[in-house]
């Protein structure tokens, strides 16, 4: 299984290289222990990435960690760096360059004609790849000699690519005593986590052409536990690099990003925005969500942070080896959203999702949620459903659409409020296979129910993720989108007093007053663009894409507005209607 999917659930995050200073004293607000100094002391004479208004500090709970000397303002690109390794998922090797990670543009992607495995966009990108795919290449065409028709996993393809760089750079090297810092938790690894460990480990030893774990000697890994550590390292420190639109490309391990530690209200997200320079990609940069103070420490989120805590919980503890301490984790709000239900007596506020044996009560009026078990019937099949159709989604798309369609109104009569899990994740599933059987040109009733899907997701993550988040940010942009597109079949306009009133009330809308919103959501959508995928990239790709559907739509709308002005005219000129 590709790595991409093992790590599915963790959030993205990276930045671009300001190359400048060597790490300065160790200023911690937590007082470091005689070994966190000596940490301190080796951690200053490398990370050369680092810029030096941030500081690598320790904490006896997180271990290391990234703080900032100075004041960030929101949408602020703190760091940015080119991962140490990386390598594309099996499923994009065809599509994406193994370079720089763009997608592959006309006249075509070329095949590298020894392994057959791996493409670029032009000798540019081959010759800057070379040095490491000269390995990976031969790796690669031995496995295919041997009869083995499948591709390494982009987990061990990136292993592999580490461990010829680390071969280059020998072991005293800054690069390599980057890696060697990662944190391990080798030794304190679940049972659960023996199976990709192992698996790991023994399919590098195969995929490097040795035949046991002590032939690794040469990478400057003398024994099992040394490569047992590495792989422990790999697992705790890959990011999952993704494309301008958040889809995943592959595994990649950047050590000053990975320093990073986690909260699941985080102040900071990695992004792929995707810089000019082919030379840079992928480039990995760390953006600010909000503002950030001198003195405060740098957090992303390694997991999907619009699930409840409960599950945020077990994906922490599985992969990271940490219970998150985070206020949404310590000191959760009376009703998070992630984990509610509509008041019963239709007040407007909130109830905590029912537990088995417990009474829960609207936030608001204090009304008692009595349909308990609706509720938690509703869910589990929710989270059934979820689960099954995330798995049909590319081999069986129809029926992934099938499911989600039937289970959402199950979900919306219990009532779940739109942020509440597992309806969120339901409804944005659903807006996605929606989107992808759009027929071309698109119809008028496909396209209304991808619009009122899409703004029903909208609702549930304006309700988790804090203004800017890069996944609210992409799916405001895409309901901008998707309202922008020609109707096929626009609603005639209203007419009488009663007509508009219910024009005004229907949803979505249609005409004029489609294109409005359609631009209103767009100029949203560029705001939070601008935070998620850095000021400075004008919001990444799709940021780029939005600037110029609203050029676009405010000419549309300026040629509408002039139409209905010429038309009234002529009519007051024709005397149809008094001047
Ligand atoms: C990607 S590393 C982050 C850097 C790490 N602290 C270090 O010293 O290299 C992830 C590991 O850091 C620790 N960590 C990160 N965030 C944490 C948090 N909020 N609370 C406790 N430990 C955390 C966990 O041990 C986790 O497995």
């Amino acid at each position: 299984m590709s790595f991409v999917k093992l790590k599915a659930a963790r959030e993205t995050k990276q930045s671009y290289v300001i190359q400048n200073t060597v790490q300065t004293s160790l200023e911690s607000s937590a007082v470091p222990s005689e070994v966190d100094q000596k940490q301190a002391t080796i951690t200053e004479k490398i990370y050369k990435s680092i810029p030096e208004y941030l500081e690598i500090r320790t904490s006896s709970t997180a271990g290391r960690g990234l703080w900032a000397k100075r004041a960030c303002g929101a949408g602020q690109v703190i760091l940015a760096v080119k991962p140490h390794a990386a390598a594309l998922s099996n499923e994009q090797l065809d599509s994406h360059c193994s370079q720089c990670f763009g997608r592959g543009t006309s006249p075509g992607l070329k095949r590298c004609t020894k392994c057959h495995a791996v493409y670029y966009c032009n000798s540019t990108c081959q010759n800057l790849d070379w040095s490491l795919h000269k390995h990976e290449c031969i790796a690669l065409q031995r496995i295919a000699a041997s009869g083995d028709t499948s591709i390494p996993s982009d987990a061990i393809r990136c292993l592999g690519r580490i461990m010829w760089k680390r071969q280059k750079n020998g072991p005293t090297g800054d690069w390599t005593r980057e890696i060697d810092q990662l944190q391990s938790h080798n030794q304190d690894l679940k049972p659960s986590a023996y199976e990709l460990h192992t698996h790991l480990a023994i399919s590098l030893v195969r995929y490097l052409g040795f035949s046991s774990p002590s032939e690794t000697a040469s990478f400057g890994l003398a024994s099992g536990a040394d490569l047992a550590n590495f792989v422990s390292r790999f697992v705790t420190n890959t990011f999952t690099i993704t494309d301008p639109s958040l889809t995943p490309l592959g595994a990649s391990v950047s050590p000053p990003v990975a320093i990073i530690n986690h909260s699941c209200d985080p102040n900071a997200v990695v992004v792929f925005p995707r810089a000019r320079d082919a030379a840079q990609e992928p480039l990995m940069q760390v953006v600010s969500l909000r503002e950030i103070a001198p003195d405060e420490e740098i957090l992303t989120a390694y997991v999907d942070t619009t699930l409840p805590r409960e599950l945020r919980q077990r994906d922490l503890i599985d992969t990271y080896l940490f219970s998150c301490a985070c206020p949404l984790c310590a000191s959760p709000p009376d009703v998070d959203p992630r984990e509610s239900v509509w008041c019963p007596k239709g007040c407007g506020g909130m109830c905590p999702t029912p537990t088995e044996g417990l009474l829960s009560r609207c936030a608001k009026c204090k009304a008692v949620l009595q349909k308990t078990d609706e509720v938690l019937d509703a869910m589990r099949v929710g989270q059934q459903a979820l689960d099954k159709a995330t798995a049909l989604q590319l081999s069986d798309p129809a029926k992934a659409r099938q499911l989600t369609t039937n289970l959402l109104p199950i979900l919306t009569s219990a009532g779940l409020t739109p942020s509440s899990h597992p309806r969120l994740a339901l409804t944005r599933l659903h807006t996605v296979l929606l989107i992808a059987a759009l027929p071309v040109p698109p119809t008028q009733a496909p396209l209304d129910e991808a619009v009122v899907a899409a703004a029903n997701a909208n609702a549930g993550l304006g309700g988790v993720l804090p203004f800017g988040h890069p996944v609210r940010a992409l799916a405001v942009a895409e309901l901008g989108k998707l309202l922008a597109v020609d109707e096929p079949s626009p609603a005639p306009g209203p007419e009488t007093d009663g007509e508009r009133a219910q024009a005004r009330g229907r949803y979505p809308p249609s005409g004029a007053m489609r294109l409005r919103l359609a631009l209103e959501t767009l100029v949203q959508a560029r705001a939070e663009l601008h935070v998620g995928f850095g000021a400075v990239n004008e919001g990444g790709m799709v940021g780029r894409t939005v600037r110029e559907d609203i050029v676009r739509l405010e000419r549309e709308l300026g040629v509408w507005k002039k139409g209905i002005g010429e038309a009234l005219r002529d009519a007051r000129e024709a005397g149809t209607i008094s001047r």
